[in-house]
C-alpha cells in the first residue's frame, strides 16, 4: 500500500480488491464499499482497482472535497472508452487536462448559443411541442400505425415511450433539427441501443477496467459487445448528421453546433494549424455522442424512476398533482415560469433523484499529480471515485433514507430550502454538463405527465421494486407496460 494511504482491505493480486467488492455484493459493489466505512470506521477508503490504488469518498466532506480539488480531476482511458472512440482519446466524457478544457468549454459555449444550458423560448417551444404530442400520444388521441409499439389500450411501454422527445430535444442545438414524428420509431431504437452501452458494465468498465484482454474471451459477458454496438450505431448515426452539415452547410447562417464546429475547424485549417489542435471531425463526432447519449437515455430513465417511486408512494403523487392543480391548472401545460411556484413537485424530483442515484459511482476521476487529499497522500495516477449513493443514503446525514420524502427539501412555510445537499450531477470543473438542460426537461415532463395522468400498474401486478434497479454506468428500470389512466 502506498505511504499514509486511507484505511481499507489489503491488496490482493491481480484484481486487487475487486472480486472482494463483487463477493460482497456481486451487482452492486459499490455496496459493499459503504460497508467497509463502517468496518474501518471513516468515510474516506484506500484499496486497489486492480493494481491502481483507489481513494473512495462516501460522504458529503470528502466528496465535495475531491470534486473541488483540482489534482483529483483526470480521467482514465481504457478499452471502453477507446472502444467508442476510434482507439483514441476524444470527447469531453473521458478526455482531460488542456484538451478536456479546450474542447468542454467550446461545446458549452456555443451549445448555448442554440439554447442549451439556460432558458431559451426557442428550445422551450420546441419542448413544449414534444410533451404536447407526448400527452397525445399517452390518451390515445395519435393515430400512426407505430405508436402501437409504445401504447395500447391504455398502457404505455416504459421508458420507449419516452425517448423520442428527449432525443429530439438535444437534437435541435446539436443538428438543427427535430426528427419528423414518421422517424419516431427509429428514436425509439436508438434510445434502446444507446442503453445497451449504459448497462454494459459499471463507470470503472467493470472486469474489462482491470484485464481488457477479457474482451477475446467473453466479449458478451464483459458488456464488449454492446459498447461495439452502440458505438457502431452512433457514429453512424452521427457521420451521416455531419456529412448531410457538411453539404448543405453555408458560412453566412450557423444553424447548430455541429456547423460551428465545421466553421472553427474551416479557419483553423486555412491558418494551416488544424492538426496542431484539439479539433478534429472525429472531435465532433464524439462531442455530439457525449451530449447525445445522456440526454437520450438518462433523463428518460429518471422519468422512469419518479414514475415508479410514486406508484409505490401514491399519497406523494397526489400532494404533487394537488400542487399542479392548485397552481398551473388543468387548461395548460405546464412550463419552465411555474417551477418556482411548485415547490412540492421540485422536491419530489430532488428526492427522486436522491433516491436513485443514477450513477451510484459516478465517473471515476484520476490524480493528475501525487497529492494531500482529506489528511492522506494519494499518488499520481490514482483512482478516486466519489461514491454518491453512499452520500444520498448516508443515515447518519439522513435519518431515514430509505423512505421516499419529498418533505426533506422543504422549509416549515413548504417552500424548497435553498442549500440542496444532494449532488446528483457532481460538481466543480467537472459537473456534468448537462445539468440545467437535464433540470429543465425533467422538470416540464414530470409536471406534465403528472398533471394529465395516472399511473397504475396492469392486473394487479407490483410496481418495479424501489431498489435492485439493473445496474450499469446508470441504473435503471428494465422496459415494462403501465397503465396510464387520463386525469379528466
Ligand atoms: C438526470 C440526468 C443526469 C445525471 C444524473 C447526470 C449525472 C452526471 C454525473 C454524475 C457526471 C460525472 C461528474 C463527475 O465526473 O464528477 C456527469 C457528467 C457529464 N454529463 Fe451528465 N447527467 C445527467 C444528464 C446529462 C445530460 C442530459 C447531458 C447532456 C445533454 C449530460 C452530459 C454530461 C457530460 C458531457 C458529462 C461529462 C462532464 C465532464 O467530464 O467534463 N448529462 N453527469
Amino acid at each position: 500500500r502506498p505511504s499514509n494511504f486511507p484505511p481499507g482491505p489489503p491488496k490482493l493480486p491481480v484484481f486487487g480488491n475487486y472480486l472482494q467488492l463483487l463477493a460482497g455484493n456481486y451487482w452492486y459493489p459499490y455496496r459493499e464499499l459503504d460497508r467497509l466505512t463502517r468496518r474501518y470506521g471513516c468515510k474516506v477508503l484506500g484499496l486497489h482497482w486492480g493494481p491502481v490504488p483507489t481513494v473512495v469518498a462516501c460522504d458529503q466532506q470528502s466528496i465535495r472535497q475531491a470534486l473541488a480539488q483540482p489534482q483529483l480531476q483526470g480521467r482514465f482511458e481504457s478499452i471502453v472508452t477507446k472502444t467508442r472512440a476510434f482507439d483514441k482519446t476524444l470527447g469531453v466524457f473521458f478526455t482531460d487536462g488542456a484538451f478536456w478544457a479546450e474542447q468542454r468549454r467550446f461545446a458549452l459555449r456555443h451549445l448555448r448559443d442554440f439554447g442549451f444550458g439556460r432558458r431559451s423560448p426557442a428550445l422551450e417551444a420546441e419542448a413544449q411541442g414534444e410533451l404536447e404530442h407526448l400527452v397525445k400520444l399517452l390518451r390515445g388521441e395519435t393515430s400512426a400505425p407505430h405508436d402501437k409499439e409504445v401504447y395500447s389500450n391504455g398502457r404505455a411501454l416504459l421508458p420507449d415511450a419516452l425517448y423520442p422527445a428527449f432525443i429530439n430535444s438535444i437534437l435541435v442545438p446539436l443538428a438543427g433539427a427535430r426528427l419528423p414524428r414518421d422517424r419516431d420509431p427509429a428514436l425509439r431504437a436508438t434510445g434502446r441501443t444507446v442503453m445497451l452501452f449504459q448497462t454494459a458494465f459499471d463507470t470503472t468498465g467493470g472486469f474489462l477496467g482491470i484485464l481488457p484482454w477479457l474482451r477475446h474471451l467473453f466479449p458478451h459477458l464483459t458488456g464488449h459487445q454492446n459498447n461495439q454496438r452502440s458505438s457502431a450505431h452512433l457514429h453512424g448515426v452521427f457521420r451521416d448528421i455531419i456529412g448531410d452539415h457538411k453539404i448543405s452547410f453555408t458560412e453566412a447562417h450557423m444553424r447548430d453546433f455541429c456547423d460551428v464546429y465545421l466553421k472553427e475547424m474551416e479557419k483553423l485549417r486555412e491558418e494551416g494549424i488544424l492538426d496542431k489542435t484539439t479539433f478534429s471531425e472525429d472531435q465532433l463526432l464524439l462531442s455530439m455522442i457525449d451530449f447525445f447519449f445522456p440526454a437520450a437515455t438518462a433523463i428518460s430513465t429518471t422519468m422512469v424512476f419518479a414514475i415508479v417511486f410514486l406508484m409505490h408512494n401514491p399519497h406523494v403523487a397526489e400532494r404533487v398533482q394537488e400542487e399542479l392543480d392548485n397552481v398551473v391548472g388543468r387548461s395548460r401545460l405546464p412550463h419552465l415560469d411555474d417551477r418556482v411556484s411548485l415547490p412540492y413537485t421540485e422536491a419530489t424530483l430532488r428526492e427522486t433523484m436522491r433516491r436513485a442515484t443514477l450513477t451510484p459511482i459516478s465517473i471515476p476521476h484520476r490524480a493528475t499529480e501525487d497529492t494531500h487529499f482529506m489528511g492522506y497522500d494519494v499518488p499520481k495516477d490514482s483512482m478516486i471515485i466519489t461514491c454518491l449513493w453512499s452520500m444520498h443514503m448516508d443515515k447518519e446525514f439522513w435519518g431515514d433514507p430509505e423512505a421516499f420524502r419529498p418533505e426533506r427539501f422543504l422549509d416549515d412555510q413548504g417552500q424548497l430550502l435553498k442549500k440542496d445537499p444532494t449532488l446528483p450531477f457532481g460538481a466543480g470543473k467537472r459537473l456534468c454538463a448537462g445539468e440545467t438542460f437535464a433540470r429543465h426537461y425533467l422538470f416540464l415532463f414530470f409536471a406534465g405527465l403528472m398533471q394529465n395522468f395516472r399511473f397504475r400498474m396492469p392486473n394487479g401486478q407490483k410496481p418495479p421494486p424501489m431498489d435492485g434497479h439493473r445496474p450499469g454506468i446508470i441504473e435503471s428500470i428494465p422496459p415494462f407496460w403501465v397503465e396510464v389512466q387520463p386525469r379528466d
